[in-house]
């Protein structure tokens, strides 16, 4: 070699007489000489280096093409040649490859080659067309780190400097400064050290793990890593991995398999057998680039971020501030662990993928937990315990790497939702767990399915106990403790009255703590509980009377009179205030057995008014309950931090199966408003997180002052839904607060059908998203029953584990209103977007939705028919703007006759309740109609639009 030469003349000098062949002896000279050489570029020539290999150590060109030819030339023939084969892979390989293969040739060339990609890695982000050397570099090192080869040795105060040095280097998770440090985590009898090998670099660790012996879930590092009295061994219960680190950077993404982890428990676990729970208490790196990115789409997540950024930082934090910022951080960060993915279907997380893919469960979120600078860019100091329970690893593993699923438990778990069940129809997940288990963070976390809603909310009131429930206008809280004797209580009186499983219980009450209480109460006994909207008149009411036959009747308090002539016919009749009065509430007993039901077993009648006249009873089940609950809470993320504004009536599919359902199976509170009040809402955004409404209360909330950009800061969720919301209210309130209101579809017969996303998707307008997950959703021709093309109009049919099961007592109704296949034809119109967002344009039905509430027009015109001075009548619905739609009828008087408005109204209003009522009645000589003789409400309606758009509402 000629020294006059530089180090990349002579280095490039080298790798050319490697390539030129030669004997292995000369190999290892001349591959050390290269390798000395390089140990002495600078930053540039290390460049020029790589540079140099991935540009004239590609891949030949002609000598690729001559060898696929050869090997297409065989394999035509029908011989396929297996040496044409080989030389086609050779051809494929970039000369690189070989290169490396040689240099590792020279004594401790796989040291210094692992060196050499980590200087590779640190040039790639600014110069990408190093790529491919990368790429080979992977390739190489991870053949030649046979994870089969790694070996486990405890380090201790007593191994060697040299090993202490790679140590004190290697430690970046928690770095030391020096000599003193390290004994702190060699030393004491408290703490032990892991490091892995490979035989390929000798005794240079390439992995190694601290472990605390400590009392308890660690929440913070300050204690393990600050000079302190040991813990003697036999007194802790838990070994805490608190320090996981990849000593060589050039073995980044090299995996070295998946069950490390599981070799150091085993060890620890064997010196000390009395040991409880093994955990981490583990950084998350990636979490604040990530909320920078995301959390500029976000409204939530803009003003987590903005309330971090001035808190002051990690030594700055205020007990007030750290009061206000955990709960939406700990929310926020679990969303990230557990729900933000890679492409690849992967949790973002770099660490949360190693821990979770070595089979631990993500278990508790802590913060603020370590105050380190760093640790506040990563993370803004937040940091997560994963719990390693030996049992679970391989089927937490299992279930990670196959289908991508977080496993999850604990304090997480308990906000989160615990992990879907596996298994269930359509792949709905299931909420919380069959069995209400003590809250103890040992305990195996929730993970079997609830049957029903009453488990899922006794399993919360189990779990905590003085958790508010409801908070009440005036500021009254009530707890889940209170909230579950209460429900005892009324159970015991239903179960004294007689009731007894798949009997009804009929309630006309007014909103109120106890009004929930009394649908748990039900549940819990295995009872059908059958909800009736306050307005209901006494004829509405004997038609449900009459049809449900209901074992227990209860109403508000003084109106018991009217219904006492049906006690003789087995009829209980209760009663119950919105004041904590009434005979429910009258007894001392509390009613603790729960009875057993199945998915199947009926929950529900919810009565919706019929186009030919008859109202019918939906009936919903226990299962189309739950399974529509859980995957709600899923798509919205709702859980136990959240704090819902409920101002809906709670005798509906909204107010009840969606808002209360959710609360109660989340463990979240309410803030539980007798009936929509813009002022009470306004007040109350700053401190509550979501909001579920009709979009009446969105028109009328932009008709509010106290709507604003800074009272809405702190919410995260607008969801609208019953009725069509205005495109043109949805703008107006994003542009008024910066939040885009969540729309969605349901109906009473299939709970909740889609929904426009969270995230990971545009919120759009005019569309109520997509299917729920479990929900199958399809746009048909009504008359074939065929599947129409994404963006053509048809009849709209839903299948799922949602969908009710049949209305009482109408088997042919029902079958008319099912397809073969399952598919239940919902009445509505839709179409499809290229997106898969489904619109609904129009309703096949002839209903009216006025301010979320359901109008059969039949019904209205029976009674106007009916009527001595009424020869036919037409109700339709026109638009309007608080309503979205009101009832307007049109009627042809009887020859002769001229009746007036009022009078039409007198003689109709006693029957129907007050949202039922025509807002205008207009006269008119003959309806028109088409050939067939089929009145033209379209026409109607055309004529009549204006009716209401200047009307002050
Ligand atoms: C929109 C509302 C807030 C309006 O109620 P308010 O009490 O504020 O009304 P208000 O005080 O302005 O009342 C004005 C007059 O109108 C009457 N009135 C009240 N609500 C009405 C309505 N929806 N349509 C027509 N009239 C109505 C009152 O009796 C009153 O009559 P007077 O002047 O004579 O006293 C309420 O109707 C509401 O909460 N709607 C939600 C309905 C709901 O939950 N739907 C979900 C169904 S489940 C479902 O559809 C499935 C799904 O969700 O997907």
């Amino acid at each position: 070699m000629a020294h006059r030469l530089g180090p990349l003349e002579r280095l490039l000098s080298a790798c050319a007489t490697l390539m030129s062949g030669g004997g292995e002896a000369s190999a290892r000279t001349v591959a050390g000489e290269a390798l000395t050489a390089y140990a002495t570029l600078d930053e540039p020539n290390r460049l020029a280096f790589f540079t140099h290999l991935t540009d004239a150590y590609g891949v030949d060109a002609d000598r690729l093409r001559t060898a696929y030819h050869r090997w297409e030339g065989t394999h035509t023939t029908g011989h396929p040649d297996g040496d044409a084969l080989v030389g086609l892979f050779d051809a494929v390989e970039p000369a690189r490859q070989r290169l490396l293969r040689r240099l590792n040739h020279a004594p401790g060339g796989t040291l210094a080659l692992v060196g050499m990609r980590a200087d590779l890695r640190r040039l790639l982000p600014e110069r990408p067309h190093l790529r491919p050397l990368d790429h080979d570099f992977h390739h190489l090192l991870t053949s030649w780190f046979n994870r089969g080869f790694l070996r486990m040795a405890e380090v201790t105060w007593g191994s060697s400097p040299r090993l202490h040095r790679h140590l004190l280097r290697g430690e970046r998770v928690h770095p030391m400064t020096g000599d003193e440090e390290l004994r702190r985590r060699l030393q004491p009898e408290d703490r032990r050290v892991y490091a892995f090998f490979h035989p390929a670099t000798g005794e240079v660790p390439l992995i190694f793990v601290e472990v605390a012996l400590v009392r308890g879930l660690p929440r913070t590092i300050a204690p393990l890593l600050e000079p302190g009295p040991a813990l003697r061994p036999d007194e802790a219960d838990t070994a805490a991995l608190y320090s996981i680190n990849s000593a060589l950077d050039g073995l980044a993404g090299i995996s070295f398999g998946s069950f490390l982890i599981k070799q150091v428990i085993e060890d620890v676990g064997r010196q000390l057998p009395h040991l409880t729970d093994f955990v981490t208490l583990s950084p998350i790196p990636g979490f604040r680039r990530w909320l920078e990115g995301e959390g500029a789409r976000e409204a939530g997540l803009r003003h987590l971020r903005r309330l971090l950024d001035t808190s002051g930082g990690p030594s700055g934090l205020t007990p007030a501030a750290t009061e206000d910022i955990a709960p939406r951080l700990r929310r926020t960060l679990a969303r990230y662990i557990v729900k933000e993915r890679r492409e690849d279907g992967r949790p973002l997380d770099p660490v949360a993928r190693f821990h979770l893919g070595n089979g631990a469960a993500a278990w508790q979120l802590n913060w603020p937990a370590d105050t380190s600078q760093r640790a506040w860019e990563q993370s803004y100091g937040a940091m997560i315990n994963y719990r390693y329970e030996p049992g679970e690893l391989e089927r937490r593993h299992e279930d990670f790497v196959r289908h991508g699923r977080v496993a999850r438990g604990g304090p997480l778990g308990d906000t989160y939702g615990a992990q879907p069940a596996t298994g269930r129809a359509h792949g709905t997940p299931a909420i919380g767990s069959g069995t209400p288990p003590p809250h103890d963070r040992r305990g195996t976390p929730p993970m079997a399915p609830c049957p029903t809603i009453h488990r899922s909310f006794a399993e919360q009131a189990a779990r905590r106990p003085d958790a508010t429930l409801f908070e009440l206008p005036g500021g009254r809280r009530i707890t889940y403790r209170e909230t579950g004797l209460t429900v005892q209580r009324i159970a015991a009186r239903l179960a004294a009255a007689g009731l007894t499983p798949g009997d009804r219980v009929a309630a006309q009450v007014g909103k109120s703590p106890e009004a929930v209480a009394l649908y748990l109460a039900t549940l819990q006994l295995g009872g059908v509980f059958l909800p009736l909207n306050t307005a209901y008149t006494g004829a509405e009411m004997d038609y449900f009377l009459h049809d449900a036959e209901p074992r227990v009747l209860v109403l508000a308090p003084g109106r018991e009179e009217r219904y006492a002539a049906r006690r003789s016919a087995g009829l209980a009749v209760e009663t119950l205030g919105t004041e904590g009065d009434g005979t429910l509430l009258s007894g001392t007993e509390h009613h603790e057995a729960v009875h057993p039901v199945t998915d199947g077993d009926p929950a529900a009648i919810l009565y919706t008014s019929g186009t030919t006249g008859r109202s019918k009873g939906a009936v919903l089940t226990h299962g189309n309950l739950t399974s529509n609950c859980a995957a709600l809470l899923d798509a919205w993320e709702y859980t136990a931090e959240d704090r819902l504004i409920h101002a809906l009536p709670i005798f509906h599919v909204h107010g009840l199966f969606v808002a209360v359902n959710m609360t109660l199976a989340a463990g979240a509170s309410m803030y539980y408003l007798p009936s929509f009040d813009a002022t009470a809402i306004t007040d109350l955004l700053p401190r509550a997180t979501v909001l579920m409404g009709v979009p009446t209360f969105y028109t009328r909330l932009l008709r509010s002052e106290g709507l604003t950009r800074e009272s809405c800061a702190g919410m995260r969720l607008f969801v609208s839904g019953s009725a069509p919301l205005l495109a043109s209210d949805h703008a107006a309130f994003e542009a008024r607060t910066g939040h885009a209101i969540v729309e969605r579809y349901g109906m009473t017969e299939t709970n909740m059908n889609t929904t426009n996303p969270l995230t990971g998707g545009p919120r759009k307008p005019g569309t109520v998203g997509k299917p729920l997950p479990g929900t199958e959703v399809r746009v048909v021709d009504a008359g074939t029953g065929e599947r129409l093309p994404d963006g053509e109009v048809g009849s709209i049919e839903v299948r799922g584990p949602n969908v009710f099961t049949g209305y009482w007592r109408m088997p042919e109704k029902t079958a008319a209103e099912f397809r073969p296949d399952g598919f239940f034809i919902t009445g509505d119109l839709g179409r499809f977007d290229e997106d898969g967002y489904l619109s609904i344009v129009g309703r096949a039905k002839d209903l009216v939705i006025s301010g979320g509430y359901n109008v059969y027009p039949k019904e209205i015109e029976e009674l106007l028919d009916a009527h001595p001075k009424v020869a036919e009548s037409a109700v339709i619905g026109v638009p309007h703007p608080d309503f979205g739609e009101t009832v307007v009828a049109v009627v042809v008087p009887a020859p002769g006759e001229e009746p007036g408005e009022t009078e039409l109204l007198e003689a109709v209003a006693g029957d129907l309740a007050r949202f039922k009522h025509p807002r205008a009645i207009r006269l008119l000589d003959t309806l028109p109609r088409n050939v067939m003789g089929k009145v033209q409400k379209a026409a109607l309606r055309e004529h009549y639009r204006d009716l209401f758009t200047d009307a002050d509402a």
